[in-house]
């Protein structure tokens, strides 16, 4: 079962705009180094969107390599609102699992998530995690429909980036046999592993990942006042951090750390400003 911190990485960008794969590199083996249970390539923090098919291919080769290096498990982003396109992609996958979003923008209702997801589940060869993140999706998804897709012989988990609502505590309460609910809203990651949540995928764990990794283990050990002081503080980090659209303020923060090159983005994404760079620093 899929489990513990799961680092999203940035992609870091050269001074000429290019990819820094020697930095991606370096960032991937420190965070692994750090104990984080796995990588993901491909995410919204990686900035997918704006990077073209042979930079993603290349991103996820050096992903691959340092997970394999440290035996960790890599995840790597596949979604589409095609599901044509997403089972093409699944096909040609080599990664413990594919991290899959509800398509995205379309809208499509409960139901035709559920037939997306299900469409995909009989295609792939590769174990999917699904990514819900309804307010960038624009489509919201129930317990119930996240309990039945669970139950799909390929889908392993999901990303849940929807806070700390109705929905978690139900889907927490009784979730599916062999189902990782992993946390992906940073600031919500704490309560998220008190209800028994597997682990987590945190943009916020490229920095910190230590006491990352420490929170999820001691909810996992029942210490509960070290997980709280924790969780607190790590919740305090990731609100300066998100305090502009992510990854912008992450990227300032490790370019200040001396971790990249550059804290540059690609557009319609606008450098984080100084002060909350400073912000999330102070946090730190
Ligand atoms: O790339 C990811 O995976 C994550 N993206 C989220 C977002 O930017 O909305 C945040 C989360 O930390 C992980």
């Amino acid at each position: 079962m899929l489990a513990g911190i799961h680092v999203p990485l940035i992609t870091p960008f050269a001074a000429d705009g290019s990819v820094d794969l020697a930095g991606l590199d370096k960032l991937a083996h420190h965070v692994l180094d750090q104990g984080a249970a796995g990588l993901v390539a491909l995410g919204t923090t990686g900035e997918t969107a704006t990077l073209t098919e042979p930079e993603r291919a290349a991103v996820v080769r050096v992903a691959a390599r340092a997970a394999r290096e440290h035996g960790a498990t890599l995840i790597v982003g596949a979604g589409s609102a095609d599901p044509r396109v997403t089972a093409d992609t699944l096909r040609s996958l080599r990664a413990d699992a594919a991290l899959v979003t509800v398509p995205s923008f379309v809208r499509p209702g409960e139901r035709g998530v559920v037939a997306y997801f299900e469409a995909l589940a009989a295609a792939t060869a590769v174990p999917l995690v699904i990514y819900h993140i309804p307010y960038r999706t624009g489509q919201n998804v129930g317990a119930e429909t996240l309990r039945h897709l669970g139950g799909l012989p390929m889908v392993a988990g999901v990303k849940y980036a929807s806070g700390l609502d109705a929905t978690a505590v139900s889907l927490l309460g009784d979730p599916p046999q062999d189902f990782s609910v992993l946390a992906g809203d940073d600031v919500f990651v704490s309560p998220l592993l008190a209800l028994g949540a597997a682990g987590g995928i945190l943009a916020s764990a490229h920095l910190a990942t230590r006491d990352f990794v420490e929170l999820a283990g001691a909810w996992r050990a029942g210490d509960v006042l070290r997980a709280r002081e924790l969780g607190a503080r790590l919740a305090r980090v990731s609100v300066t951090l998100f305090a502009e659209p992510n990854p912008t303020v992450l990227k300032g923060v490790l370019h200040a750390q001396g971790m990249i090159a550059t804290p540059e983005v690609r557009l319609p994404l606008l450098p984080a400003g100084r002060a909350s760079v400073e912000a999330a620093l102070a946090s730190l």
